[in-house]
């Protein structure tokens, strides 16, 4: 019996299992890697702005704790639940690990529409989920960072609860703060560019320049703006975009900074045009080179992989693509997939450099940030072509097999308490 069910668990589930038969790892030692170390679940009672008072329901799993403290977001959205959060929490560990980074994975997440708050109300959640998480939580035991639905101001309040709580800063509690409170430069852009930088040493690979390409972008929050702005900035033309309320599609190309600017002033992509509107289902399906998911779980399935016409799958949401969607996609063998634990890692990577940077007090420039970004981007890339060059896998079968053996091996060095 798990306390971890739902269909997002279950992907990350069938995902290992394809992992560890392809790595023969013996069914005993199956249920030690898949299962999360410690999920803990809290009551975040708040005051309305009305005066009454609502109870949201908050989560954070600790998937293992072998290479170090656990490391990843915190998600405010309405569908979150514990299967959902434990799966990003694998999902976060297998990445640390492919990128090379002292962490196991981590996750957490609030049950809430964050657009149903006001601001004051948003940040008395907040102050309490990571007042409810005291406990569990620190510097060298489990660090967040934001995910879906949360930000830097959020990581802001969380940072400022736990250190009151200390009676001094503790700035390397969180990451992704803003820079004027020990955050470091490049993280805000850091997912995004690395989801770019991945795209272009793809298309490398099939001898193809960016500038030129065309890419349609789903999702455009902290991932997927900055991942369109630059590609638009690198020459390649982003036919199609879209947020939860509107999908805009233009053979022509569209204006990104325009729509970025749009969504500064509005919040949301609605109303932006009623020229280029599109059903966001059909969006995706848009003959381009790069399409990359920047949204959420499960939107590339059984149902619609055999439509798409893309050259370049980029995850840049974590779990976009089904177990059954991926058979699909490698028997059509004509996709290059970036998978979401490489192709996202760019976010962990520089909360990484931040981690380090807050525990040193001392501070790097962003030009030295992306270039050890970049670097170990390409490391990680290299490795992953490798394994599906001598072995013949898909690519996520490597990037995951790269993750889970690194993990495995920490652990079996351990060793198990006699
Ligand atoms: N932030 C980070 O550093 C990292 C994020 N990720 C992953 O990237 C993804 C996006 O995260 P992030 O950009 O931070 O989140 P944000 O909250 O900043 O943005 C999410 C975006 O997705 C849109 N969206 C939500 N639901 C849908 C939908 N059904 N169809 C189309 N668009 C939708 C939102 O629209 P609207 O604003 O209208 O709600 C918004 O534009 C998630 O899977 C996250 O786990 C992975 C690694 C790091
Ligand atoms: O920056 C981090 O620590 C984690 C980012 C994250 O949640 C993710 O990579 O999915």
């Amino acid at each position: 019996m798990t306390i971890y069910t739902g269909p997002v668990f279950e992907m990350a589930r069938q995902q290992f299992q394809v992992i560890a038969d392809y790595l023969e790892v013996p069914t005993d030692e199956r249920d030690r890697l898949l299962y999360p170390k410690r999920a803990v679940a809290v009551s975040c009672p708040i005051h309305r702005d009305d005066g009454s008072t609502a109870v949201f329901q908050g989560y954070r799993v600790q998937h293992h704790l072998t290479l170090g403290p656990t490391k990843g977001g915190t998600r405010f959205a309405k569908n979150v639940d514990i299967g959902e959060v434990a799966a990003l929490a694998v999902w976060m560990s297998w990445k640390c690990a492919l990128a090379g980074l002292p962490y196991g994975g981590a996750k957490g997440g609030v049950t809430v529409d964050p657009y149903s708050l006001s601001r004051r109300e948003l940040e008395a959640l907040s102050r309490r989920y990571m007042q409810e998480m005291i406990p569990f939580v620190g510097p060298h035991t489990d660090v967040m960072a934001p995910d879906m639905g949360t930000n830097e101001q959020v990581m802001a309040w969380f940072m400022d609860t736990y250190s009151m709580h200390q009676g001094h800063s503790v700035t390397e509690i969180v990451t992704g703060k803003p820079v004027a409170l020990g955050g470091t430069e490049g993280r805000r852009e850091a997912t995004g560019r690395g989801v770019v930088y991945l795209i272009e040493r793809a298309l490398d690979r099939l001898g193809m320049s960016p500038s030129g390409a065309t890419a349609i972008v789903q999702g455009f929050g902290n991932v997927g703006s900055v991942t369109a702005l630059t590609l638009q900035k690198h020459g390649t033309k982003v036919l199609g975009a879209s947020d939860h309320t509107a999908a805009y599609y233009d053979p022509k190309g569209l204006d990104i900074e325009a729509m970025d600017k749009w969504v500064a002033q509005h919040g949301t992509l609605k109303g932006y045009s009623k020229e280029s509107l599109i059903d966001p289902n059909e969006m995706l399906l848009q003959k381009c080179d790069i399409l990359v998911p920047a949204a959420v779980e499960r939107v590339i399935t059984a149902e619609n992989a055999n439509k798409l016409q893309c050259r370049i799958l980029a995850e840049g949401a974590n779990g976009p693509t089904t177990p059954d969607a991926d058979l699909l996609l490698h028997d059509r063998g004509d996709i290059f997939v970036i998978p979401d634990i490489l192709a996202n890692s760019g976010g962990v990577i520089v909360s990484y450099f931040e981690w380090v940077q807050d525990l040193q007090q001392f501070f790097w420039g962003e030009a030295e940030v992306n270039d050890k970004l970049n670097r170990v981007l390409e490391k990680a890339f290299n490795q992953v072509m490798r394994r599906v060059d001598k072995d013949k896998v898909p690519h996520r079968t490597a990037a995951m097999a790269i993750g889970v053996e690194k993990v495995r091996d920490a652990k079996r060095t351990r060793g198990l308490f006699p």
